[in-house]
């Protein structure tokens, strides 16, 4: 396990979490899951977001406008959650998975500070797939920033206090790359 800490906000990295049998254990799980692509309003407009989603929750999720009901866990998602809480040392409630299809699928520079992950989430992000990098840069100077290679079968912790001082985002391509999944895996409080 690597630990950094960018400015008192710990990200914590297990670059071999998931053996390669796990990995395409999950994989196969997975494509068989009801993935949806969402579609923003912004500024009037109907904007798809630019990678697939699926998402289980003990609780009702509002992300980016939208609103995600909550869902029973399949048994090896639960297990997985349980198995990510227990390395981390952190309890988590819901997941959002995210799929990115090729290079052209992306995530825009955000923070996870939705009101009902409370003011300190920590968030735990379990890679699958593909290999490309998470940035994060601050929140009080853009240009300072990171670079995290996210390695299929890697689980990344970013720790309470880094989602209110940084931003991530996980950038287009133009190398041509394979899908890749991320499940993330989150603490609603409801009624936030
Ligand atoms: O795919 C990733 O690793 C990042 C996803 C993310 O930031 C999110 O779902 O909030
Ligand atoms: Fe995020």
């Amino acid at each position: 396990m690597k630990e950094v800490k960018p400015d008192g906000a710990a990200l914590r990295y297990w670059p071999t979490w998931l053996s390669e049998d796990e990995q395409v254990w999950w994989w196969r799980w997975l494509e068989e899951n009801p993935w949806q692509q969402y579609t923003l309003r912004l500024f009037g407009r109907a904007v798809p977001q630019p990678r697939l989603s699926l998402w289980y929750g003990d609780h009702a999720y509002r992300y980016s406008g939208l609103m995600l009901p909550s869902t029973p866990w399949p048994e090896p998602l639960a297990r997985l959650r349980d198995r990510v809480s227990l390395a981390t040392g952190y309890a988590f409630n819901s997941v959002l998975l995210n799929l990115y299809r090729d290079g052209s699928d992306s995530i825009g520079w955000h923070s996870d500070d939705e009101p009902e992950l409370g003011p300190t989430p920590a968030v735990a992000t379990v890679t699958l797939g593909e290999c490309r990098p998470l940035l994060l840069r601050r929140v009080s100077d853009h240009s300072c920033r990171e670079a995290r290679w996210l390695q299929p079968g890697s689980l990344l912790l970013m720790a309470p206090g880094v989602q209110s001082q940084w931003q991530h985002s996980l950038p287009k391509t133009r190398r041509s790359v394979g899908p890749r999944i991320s499940l993330t895996f989150r603490l609603l409080h409801p009624g936030r």
